[in-house]
């Protein structure tokens, strides 16, 4: 297995009883990627995502993350990874920063506490009881835990979820520090606006399968992102057409319209638009 991969999968399978969760996975995520899996709702993301923090059995497959087998990972290589699960900590009596305080001397070189507050934006709560935080607050301590022990590779299950506009703007910018220190960070969010601003690649899953894999700006193959013109003819009915010449199409329209064109825009797909795409297709074939 290459030395720079920081995490490699292959032919990971997952049952719980008769049910096929996980059905057969290979990626690689590099040293220092930013790595999304995406797919619907009980594809097999968290599935995959926890076996490869240890803990989780698999059913099948060979997966080594920093150089080890998860399954027979100990708390050293524990150390080295930085964890938000999917639900997050417990609302108890403690305050933020004592919080933060407490799990960094689990580690061996900690990030400064004050520092990872004003990071996720929790300063003004430094003092403030775990269970009178929101929603939101709340998961911004979990991304706070997830960092606070300096991690090698984080995991990052669904992080934002919760977050108003400006705290997942915050978190980006978060997210963009801790790779240029060289974090390398697996993602999993159902905001595809965040994948596309985080992450370097990305794998689609969807039953437990792969869809398709690649660089976040390549999913779904160069004829996804085939330019759209949409325009109304004169008789209002709305008409859209996919080219990849757009311009003359354009130009075409303007001429047979004898001026500007009704409701005229040329769009390229979105993220969104090429992940569903996806998606449906393996739910029309299953
Ligand atoms: N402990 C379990 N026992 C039985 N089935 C499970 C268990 N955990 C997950 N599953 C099933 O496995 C499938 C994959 O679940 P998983 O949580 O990995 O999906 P996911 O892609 O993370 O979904 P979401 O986006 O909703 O978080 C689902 O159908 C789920 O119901």
């Amino acid at each position: 297995m290459s030395s720079d991969s920081a995490v490699t999968v292959r032919g990971l399978r997952k049952s719980y009883g008769s049910f096929d969760a996980v059905r057969g996975i290979d990626f690689d995520i590099r040293r220092g990627e930013t790595f999304a899996l995406l797919g619907p709702n009980g594809a097999g993301k968290s599935t995959t995502i926890e076996i490869l923090e240890g803990y989780r059995d698999r059913s099948a497959g060979e997966v080594s993350v920093l150089g080890v087998d998860p399954a027979a990972g100990g708390t050293r290589w524990k150390a080295r990874l930085g964890i938000v699960l999917q639900t997050g900590a417990e609302a108890t009596n403690v305050t933020v920063r004592e919080q933060l305080a407490h799990f960094a001397r689990f580690y061996p070189s900690p990030r400064d506490v004050d520092e990872v507050m004003a990071a996720v934006g929790l300063t003004e709560k430094a003092k403030a009881r775990l269970r009178s935080l929101s929603g939101g607050q709340r998961r911004r301590l979990d991304v706070a835990l997830g960092v606070i022990g300096r991690p090698e590779l984080l995991f990052l299950d669904e992080p934002t979820t919760g977050f108003d506009p400006e705290a997942r703007h915050r978190f980006w910018e978060l997210i963009r520090s801790l790779k240029r220190e060289g974090t390398t960070i697996l993602l999993t969010t159902h905001y595809l606006d965040e994948a596309a601003q985080l992450s370097d690649r990305a794998a689609v899953i969807a039953e437990g399968r792969l869809v398709d894999m690649g660089a976040i700006d390549q999913l779904g193959g160069a004829e996804a992102r085939v330019p759209i013109v949409r325009w109304r003819e004169a008789d209002g009915t709305p008409r859209s057409e996919r080219t990849d010449t757009p311009a003359a199409l354009v130009a075409q329209l303007t001429a047979a319209a004898g001026g500007e064109p009704s409701d005229l825009e040329v769009i390229r797909p979105s993220l969104e638009d090429v992940y569903l795409d996806l998606v449906q297709r393996v739910g029309a074939e299953s």
